[in-house]
C-alpha cells in the first residue's frame, strides 16, 4: 500500500499526451515512482523534458493520458469538483514570476487564496500576521508587490502558499529569477518551513546548485521518461544516465580533457611519470579522504590539481595526482575501482623516453 511504504505522492505508469499537430506531444512516457512523506524532491531534466507537466499533475492542473497519480493513495484524476477544490488546499504552489496581484498589498495577496475559501476575517488576519512573521515580512504587510525585491516577493508567494496549511508544497522554478544570494535566503526558508510544518516539497529547476542544496532525493527527465532517480548525493557523485551528465556537467570536478592533456605535457620534465584522477563519490567517504589513505600513494607522488566538496553530507570530489608510472598497479589497489564508490582513472603517461 502506497501510505505503508511512506509514499506520499505515487505515479504509476503516467503518460501525458498533449494533442497537436499528427499524434500530438507526449510529454511524459511511462512514468513511475513515489515522493516519500516529508522529502525534499528535485525533478531536472532538459528543457521540454516534462518537468512542469509532471509537477502539475500532482495536484490535478494536468491530467494524465494514462497511469495514476495518488496522493496519500488517492487518485487525484478520480476527484470529483469538491474533492479537488480540497486537495488543492493541501497543496501549495510557488513559482518563478511569484504571480502576486500587484493591485493589491502583501497582506491582501496572502489574505485571497483564505478569503475565497470563506474563512472569518479576524482568524484571517491572524494567519496573515503570523506568515508573514513567518516569511520574515511583517513590516512589508501594507506595501504593493511593486515595492518589494525579488526574495520578497517570492516570500509572499511562500507566505500564500501556506495559508491552508497544506502537507505538499510545489515550487515550479521558484528561484529562478533571483540572484544567487537571495537564491539562498529563499532555500533556507523553503528548509525552514518543510522542516517546520513536516511539508513534502516537491521542486522542478534549471538549477542544479538548487538541487545539490536542498533535495534529499531526485528525478532525471528525459524526452518524457524517468531515466534516473537516487539520493542527491549518489546521482550526483556517480550519475549513470547520459542526461543526467549532460546537466551536471557544469558542476563535475573533473578537469576539461584539454587542461589535462596540457597538465601530462607540462610533466615532460619528469619522465616515467603517470597522472592519475582519483574520484571519490561519497558512500566510502563520508567524512572525506584520510592524508593516512593518500600517503600510501607513496613520497614520490604529487597532488596536482583537485578538491572534494560535500553534497548533503558526503565528501565527492577528484584529486589529480602524478606519480612514477611503476608504481600504477599498486596505487590501482589502494583505492576501489570500478562497481565500488570510487573510481580511479590513469588520464596519462609520460613515456620514459621522452
Ligand atoms: N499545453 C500544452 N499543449 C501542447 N504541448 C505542450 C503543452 N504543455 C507542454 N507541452 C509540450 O510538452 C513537452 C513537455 O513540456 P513541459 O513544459 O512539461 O517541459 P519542461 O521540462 O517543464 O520544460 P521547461 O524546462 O522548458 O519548462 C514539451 O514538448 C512542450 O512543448
Amino acid at each position: 500500500m502506497a501510505l505503508a511504504t511512506g509514499a506520499h505522492v505515487s505515479f504509476s505508469r503516467v503518460s501525458k499526451r498533449y494533442a497537436g499537430a499528427a499524434h500530438g506531444v507526449l510529454a511524459l512516457e511511462d512514468v513511475s515512482f513515489d515522493v516519500r512523506r516529508g522529502e525534499v524532491f528535485g525533478i531536472i531534466g532538459r528543457s521540454g523534458a516534462g518537468k512542469s507537466t509532471l509537477l502539475r499533475t500532482i495536484n490535478a492542473l494536468e491530467l494524465p493520458s494514462s497511469g495514476a497519480v495518488k496522493v496519500n493513495g488517492t487518485d487525484v484524476g478520480a476527484l470529483g469538483e469538491d474533492a479537488l477544490v480540497a486537495l488543492r488546499r493541501r497543496i501549495g504552489m510557488i513559482f518563478q514570476h511569484f504571480n502576486l496581484l500587484s493591485a493589491k498589498t502583501v497582506r491582501e495577496n496572502v489574505a485571497l487564496p483564505l478569503r475565497v475559501a470563506g474563512v472569518p476575517p479576524q482568524r484571517i488576519g491572524e494567519r496573515v500576521d503570523a506568515l508573514l512573521a513567518l516569511v520574515g515580512l511583517a513590516d512589508k504587510a501594507d506595501v504593493y508587490p511593486a515595492r518589494l525585491s525579488g526574495g520578497q516577493k517570492q516570500r509572499v508567494g511562500i507566505a500564500r502558499a501556506l495559508v491552508h496549511e497544506p502537507e505538499i508544497l510545489l515550487c515550479d522554478e521558484a528561484t529562478s529569477a533571483l540572484d544567487p544570494e537571495t537564491t539562498q535566503s529563499i532555500l533556507a526558508l523553503l528548509r525552514e518551513v518543510s522542516a517546520a510544518m513536516g511539508l513534502t516539497v516537491v521542486l522542478i529547476t534549471h538549477d542544479m546548485a538548487v538541487i545539490r542544496e536542498i533535495c534529499d532525493r531526485v528525478l532525471v527527465l528525459d524526452q518524457g521518461r524517468a531515466v534516473e532517480l537516487g539520493e542527491v548525493w549518489r546521482v550526483f557523485g556517480k550519475p549513470q544516465a547520459e542526461a543526467t551528465r549532460a546537466l551536471l556537467r557544469p558542476l563535475l570536478h573533473g578537469l576539461p580533457a584539454d587542461l589535462c592533456a596540457q597538465l601530462v605535457d607540462e610533466l615532460g620534465a619528469a619522465p616515467g611519470r603517470a597522472v592519475l584522477s582519483l574520484q571519490f563519490a561519497g558512500a566510502e567517504r563520508a567524512q572525506g579522504v584520510s592524508l593516512q589513505e593518500l600517503a600510501l600513494l607513496g613520497p614520490e607522488a604529487t597532488l596536482i590539481h583537485g578538491g572534494l566538496d560535500r553534497i548533503r553530507g558526503h565528501a565527492q570530489g577528484e584529486l589529480l595526482v602524478s606519480l612514477p608510472a611503476h608504481e600504477v598497479p599498486r596505487v590501482r589497489g589502494l583505492f576501489k575501482d570500478g562497481d565500488g564508490a570510487d573510481l580511479i582513472k590513469v588520464i596519462g603517461y609520460v613515456p620514459a623516453s621522452a
